[in-house]
């Protein structure tokens, strides 16, 4: 799905209403959408209080208010003091719902909270049109909806945030724990600074001109369920191991068998055809009794010395490495003469940081690096934009897919498209989690995945895996290794 900019989504709502239905009828829908889902979806609210602005989003709030009054649901609207120069649509819905003598009207100063689970707070005060920082009656009014209890909705956009880009530090937006939105989902509900004041979100689908959508130039998408089914190939029948292609997954160090014995056994799970192991010596019993599906391949002693080339591979290389002298030559050398993709994580990345050699990554590799294995590898950012501004222009220069990991771990592809990701949950903030991830890409390059599409379906199933693992076991005690397991509900899902 794509995410187009606040100048897009003005463009096709502007298109949208040339092309049959008047803007005021589409206010009516997004409204309609808006209090449809409420009342089926929030059963137990009996009052809303509805903040609005002067643009159409403060239009959409009226409109929603005006809906849920008829729904026979208490309510009380509050405007700023002052002047009331509304936008065109936002006073038709301002004059329609004066006209109503049981709905309250107030100003933003005489707000009081409920803090009653029954009471939502809904905000309608700025959408897209937002164009500066909150400021003066309409900040105070946020700063204290904020500091109340009561359940919180936005329309389209939670006041405050931007639709594209960073909020400045230290700024007031409204915290929502529910965002209706219209259409698409923006930029900003992706990153960890601005994302987090959205809670979860609802698109609302309202009929906006699809020729326009489908035309309109982006470097921004979401991988939903369509793309993930558009990417994923089912087993074919007439196969054999050999069909599935062979991955070979290179790391551990004593004390850290761990993180490889896990990227080996997700690549199994994953339908890698032959998988091989590549550790020291160390581990050796560890992985044979653990995965006696997997086959070993000794590399030194209690780490890796020497890194064996085997052709018509995929290799995955990184979780548990360690960084011994020894190791790192072993890359290098390994690296000066692969020439094909290969997936890097966690210590090969670190190691190519640090010895500054990240020229050695092969040309459509993939390297999967959480936030700071990013920072070192291609220097600090001040915030989540400008580090996926910095991953587009690596992706460029180094003809790479870099998985920037992350709540929405962002694909980024060396011509600077951008796929963010929706699955995935916070019980997966637990160390070995990113050795599942490395495993399944492995595992899809080598079955002849696209590096593209391994990095687009492997990120959206490994979360998939955590949102089911999360559901069984809860999100604290779901552990990287139940991951593996639900891999395979996720192929049953994908498959129906
Ligand atoms: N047909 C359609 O288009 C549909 C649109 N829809 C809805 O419309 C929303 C977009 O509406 P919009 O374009 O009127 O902008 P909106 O966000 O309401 O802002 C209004 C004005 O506020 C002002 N302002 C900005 N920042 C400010 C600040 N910090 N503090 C104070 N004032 C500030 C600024 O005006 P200025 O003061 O700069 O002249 C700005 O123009 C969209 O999110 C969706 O909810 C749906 O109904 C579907 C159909
Ligand atoms: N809060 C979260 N929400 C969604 N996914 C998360 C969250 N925290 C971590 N993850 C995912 O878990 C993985 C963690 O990887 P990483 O940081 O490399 O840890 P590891 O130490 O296991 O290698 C990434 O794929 C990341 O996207
Ligand atoms: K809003």
């Amino acid at each position: 799905m794509k995410i187009l900019s606040a100048p897009q989504i003005k463009e096709c709502d502007q298109t949208t209403i040339r092309t049959g239905i008047s803007s005021i009828q589409l206010m009516e829908k997004a409204a309609n959408a808006c209090a449809s889902w409420i009342v089926n979806n929030m059963k137990n609210i009996k009052k809303v209080q509805v903040f609005c602005g002067k643009g159409n989003n403060g239009g959409d709030g009226f409109a929603v208010a005006r809906l849920l009054y008829e729904k026979a649901i208490d309510v009380e609207v509050y405007i700023d003091r002052g002047k009331q120069d509304f936008s065109e649509d936002a006073k038709i819905n301002y004059k329609k719902i004066r006209k109503n003598s049981g709905i309250v009207f107030k100003y933003f100063s005489k707000f009081l909270p409920d803090n009653n689970e029954n009471s939502l707070i809904i905000d309608a005060l700025f959408g897209y049109g937002l164009n500066r920082n909150l400021s003066g009656r309409v900040k105070a009014v946020v700063d204290q909806l904020n500091s109340s209890r009561q359940p919180k909705l936005a329309i389209d956009i939670p006041s405050g945030l931007y639709a594209d880009k960073m909020t400045d530090d230290n700024s007031t937006v409204f915290k929502a724990d529910i965002t209706l939105t219209f259409q698409f989902y923006k930029r900003s509900f992706m990153h960890p600074e601005t994302g987090r004041f959205c809670g979860t979100i609802e698109l609302l689908d309202i009929g906006l001109d699809q020729q326009f959508i489908d035309d309109a130039k982006t470097d921004f998408f979401v991988a939903d369920r369509q793309m993930i089914r558009s990417i994923y190939r089912p087993r074919a029948d007439f196969s054999n191991k050999g069909t599935f292609g062979k991955s070979i997954l290179v790391g551990g160090s004593y004390g850290k068998m761990g993180s490889v014995l896990m990227s080996t056994l997700a690549a199994l799970r994953t339908g890698s055809g032959l998988t091989f192991t590549m550790a020291p010596d160390c581990g050796y019993g560890i992985l044979q009794s653990q995965v006696p599906e997997a086959m070993f391949v000794n590399s030194g002693d209690n780490y890796i010395d020497k890194l064996e080339i085997q052709e018509k591979s995929v290799y995955g290389i990184g979780p548990g490495l360690g960084k011994e002298k020894l190791t790192q030559q072993a890359l290098f050398d390994f690296l000066k003469s692969y020439k094909n993709p290969v997936v890097l994580d966690a210590d090969a990345l670190n190691i190519l940081a640090e010895s500054k050699k990240q020229n050695l990554i092969p040309e459509n590799s993939v390297i999967t690096p959480h936030p700071l294995e990013f920072g070192r590898l291609f220097g600090k950012t001040h915030d989540s934009f400008e580090r996926l501004d910095l991953a587009k222009k690596k992706a460029k220069e180094h003809q790479i897919f870099i998985v920037l990991k992350d709540h929405h771990t962002a694909v980024v592809t060396p011509q600077g498209q951008v796929f963010y990701n929706i699955t995935g949950n916070s019980g997966m903030a637990k160390g070995g989690s990113g050795d599942v991830l490395t495993g399944i890409i492995t595992s899809l390059i080598s079955q002849k995945y696209e590096p593209e599409s391994a990095c687009i379906l492997g990120v959206w199933l490994h979360g998939m895996a955590g949102d089911l693992a999360a559901e069984q076991f809860s999100k604290e005690a779901m552990l990287p290794t139940d991951l593996i397991h639900k891999i395979a509900d996720v192929f049953k899902l994908l498959s129906k």
